[in-house]
């Protein structure tokens, strides 16, 4: 069965300009959407520790600076966009004591509610908004007249009106201009976490770092290594984003297009289909989700170590330096 989805014409901006909104978090997404609810004319606060170094970053862009329970407080639509390890403790602390009957309660991501971390009164509404997207770019995007696709999801709707209140604050961060799609915070849960560490980030960036590897360690030019295996993935992408796989092997040699279709198979072998089935069962049984809260109560040893470890990379050193000599590429991340 196809997905319903939604556009401007179905979502009416005048219900989220009702509201008070308070943004908790402002980083990746909790700019972008605060930025861009305020652009549509939303009324917005932002909820950040009195020592976030956010702080005036968001004051510098005119915005209203509280504490997360001063925000929640006086907001009666609460959207968490801090990060999910942290979102139990500033629920239960900053939050839950303020969740008067009659507020929303929104997410963008569906972590805490798909494995229980969170568990909201029933006289909410409990909603998702999710961009299928980086903040940055959600941003850039609603900037440029243009929209990152979104998600959106219901799990408590106490009010009988939380999925138009839903597609109207998708609205208002652009993601009605692309389309909206309904899902559940469990599908939503499940499907991002395993496109992040199958393929997006994970499966991308190992394959990256792998091609790098093998053509530098057989004395190729890590220079001419990096344009093809890194910078060149960019604009094969683009061919894919603009008119998939297809219209990419459109454009390419009729010798790559050979070389893809038989040796593409030979990367990406039955084995690896079968480790992406293991990591979307770890997702779907909540060991993954067990063992990343686990990893950030301790203090994120394994996290630190290995970002370490890719920060290190010779791939790092050579693009930095090959992306300084393009004035074009590099657009700094605000
Ligand atoms: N990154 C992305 O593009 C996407 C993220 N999401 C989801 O959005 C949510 C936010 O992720 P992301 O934007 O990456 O997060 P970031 O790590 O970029 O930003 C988190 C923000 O939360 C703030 N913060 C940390 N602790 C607290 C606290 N106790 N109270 C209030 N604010 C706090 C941080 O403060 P400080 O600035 O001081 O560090 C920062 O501003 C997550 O649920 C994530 O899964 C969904 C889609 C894509
Ligand atoms: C792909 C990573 C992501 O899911 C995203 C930008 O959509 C995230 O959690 O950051
Ligand atoms: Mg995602
Ligand atoms: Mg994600």
């Amino acid at each position: 069965m196809s997905a319903e989805i939604f556009y401007d014409d179905d979502a009416d901006l005048g219900i989220v300009q009702g509201r008070k909104v308070a943004v908790i978090g402002y980083g990746s997404q909790g700019h972008a959407h605060a930025l861009s609810l305020r652009d549509s004319g939303v009324d917005v606060r932002i909820g950040l520790p009195e020592g976030s170094k956010s702080r005036a970053r968001a004051e510098e862009e005119g915005l209203r600076v509280l504490t997360p329970a001063e925000a929640s407080a006086e907001a009666d639509l609460i959207m968490i966009l801090a990060p999910d390890t942290k979102q139990r403790e500033i629920y239960a602390r900053d939050i839950e004591p303020n969740l008067a009957a009659g507020k929303a309660l929104f997410f963008g991501h569906g972590f805490n509610i798909r494995y229980g971390l969170i568990q909201p009164p029933s006289t909410v509404d409990v909603a998702m908004v999710a961009p299928k997207g980086p903040g940055h770019l959600v941003r850039r995007q609603f900037v440029d007249g243009k929209g990152v696709p979104c998600l959106i999801a219901v799990e408590q709707d106490a009010s009988g009106n939380a999925q138009a209140l839903a597609l109207s604050y998708a609205k208002g961060i652009g993601g009605t201009r692309a389309g909206v799609i309904k899902t559940t915070f469990k599908e939503e849960t499940e499907t991002d976490l395993f496109g992040e560490q199958a393929v997006l980030c994970g499966g991308a960036s190992a394959l990256v770092q792998t091609g790098f590897e093998v053509l530098t360690e057989a004395g190729y030019a890590p220079e001419i290594a990096y344009f093809e295996v890194l910078h060149e993935l960019k604009l094969i992408v683009d061919l894919m984003y603009e008119g998939g796989i297809a219209n990419m092997r459109y454009s390419i040699s009729d010798t790559a297009e050979y070389g893809d279709l038989t040796r593409g198979p030979r990367v990406i072998t039955p084995a690896v289909k079968e480790a992406m089935r293991r990591i979307l069962g770890e997702i779907q049984d909540g060991s993954f989700a067990k063992e990343w809260v686990t990893e950030d109560e301790n203090g994120r040893p394994n996290f630190t170590r290995l970002q370490k470890e890719g920060e290190q990379h010779p791939i790092e050193e050579v693009g930095k330096r090959l992306r300084g000599l393009m004035s074009w590429v590099g657009r700094p991340l605000q």
